[in-house]
C-alpha cells in the first residue's frame, strides 16, 4: 500500500474491510480509481466542453446504503443530463455519493500525482440513448459516465450548496424538496478523462471517467459531519462510515486525457 503525507502522518492507508477480499476483476483491464500524472495526461483538443443541464426537481431522497450516502434522482426522463466533453451521448443522472477519510490525509478515490484530498463527489449517469434500463448500462463500456469533484478543507470556505447536505444527514432517511448538484461542481471547466469502471461491485468496466481538475472547498465541519455517518445498522456495534475508498488500481495500457493545455 502507498504511504503517503507529512512524517507525523506516516500512517499505512486503511484497507478497509469492503477491500479486504481480492476485490478485483480477473482479466479486469480498465480498473478505477487511478493516480492521475499531471505530466503524462495527454490534451486532446477534439474534447468538448462538457455541458451540464440538471433540473432540481429531480432530486428524490438522501440514504445510506452501507457504503456512502447518495442522493437520487428520478432518472425516468431527459430532465437532469450531461452531454459533450468525451461523450457520444447525452447520459441521465442517477444519483451522487461521496467517498472520505477518516483525516484529511486521504479519502479522494482517484489521486492527482499521488496526492490524495480528504474526499470525492461522483456524480453517476446513464446512457439512457442506447440503453434501456441503468441496469444494463451498468454491464456496458459506454453505458454509464461518473464526473469526480475533489473536496478541499478550508476552515474560512463554507460551502453553502454542500450544507443543505449536511444538515440532512442526522436523518439521512431525509426526503428532499429540490436540490441542483451543479452547486457542487466547480465554475471550472477543464477536467481529465479516461476509461474505467465502478469502484464499488460489480466493479464493471462501464465508466467514461470525468475528473474535474480543480476542487471545490469545504470548511472541516461540514466534512465532520461525512465521518459521524456509520456502516451498521441499528442495534448493530456502531462502525464510523470513514476510508469508504478502494484502492488504487494498475492504468494498464490506458492514456488519461486532458481538456486543457
Ligand atoms: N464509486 S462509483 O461512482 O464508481 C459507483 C459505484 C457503484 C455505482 S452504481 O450507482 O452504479 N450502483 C451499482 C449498481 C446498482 C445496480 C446494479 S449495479 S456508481
Ligand atoms: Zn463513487
Amino acid at each position: 500500500l502507498q504511504v503517503w503525507g507529512s512524517p507525523d502522518s506516516l500512517h499505512r492507508l486503511p484497507v478497509h474491510p469492503l477491500w479486504q477480499s481480492p476485490l478485483t476483476i480477473p482479466g479486469g483491464t480498465r480498473q478505477s480509481p487511478i493516480n492521475i500524472q499531471w505530466r503524462d495526461s495527454v490534451y486532446d483538443p477534439f474534447l468538448k466542453p462538457l455541458k451540464i443541464s440538471y433540473d432540481p426537481t429531480t432530486c428524490l431522497h438522501i440514504w445510506n446504503n452501507g457504503y456512502s450516502f447518495l442522493v437520487e434522482f428520478d432518472d425516468s426522463a431527459d430532465r437532469s443530463i450531461i452531454v459533450g466533453g468525451p461523450l457520444e451521448n447525452q447520459y441521465r443522472l442517477k444519483q451522487f455519493h461521496f467517498h472520505w477519510g477518516a483525516i484529511n490525509e486521504w479519502g479522494s478515490e482517484h489521486t492527482v500525482d499521488s496526492k490524495f484530498y480528504p474526499a470525492e463527489l461522483h456524480l453517476v449517469h446513464w446512457n439512457a440513448v442506447v440503453y434501456p434500463t441503468f441496469e444494463e448500462a451498468v454491464m456496458e463500456g459506454n453505458g454509464l459516465a461518473v464526473i469526480g469533484v475533489f473536496l478541499k478543507v478550508n476552515s474560512l470556505s463554507h460551502h453553502e450548496g454542500l450544507q443543505t447536505l449536511v444538515d440532512a444527514l442526522p436523518a439521512v432517511k431525509h426526503k428532499f424538496d429540490v436540490f441542483d448538484p451543479s452547486c457542487l461542481i466547480p465554475s471550472c471547466p477543464d477536467y481529465w478523462t479516461y476509461a474505467g469502471s465502478l469502484t464499488t461491485p460489480p466493479l464493471t468496466e462501464s465508466v467514461t471517467w470525468i475528473i474535474k481538475k480543480k476542487p471545490i472547498e469545504v470548511d472541516e465541519n461540514q466534512l465532520e459531519a461525512f465521518r459521524m455517518l456509520l456502516f451498521t445498522s441499528d442495534g448493530e456495534e456502531e462502525k464510523r462510515m470513514v476510508d469508504n475508498f478502494r484502492p488504487l488500481q494498475p492504468l494498464m495500457n490506458r492514456t488519461v486525457r486532458s481538456s486543457f493545455q
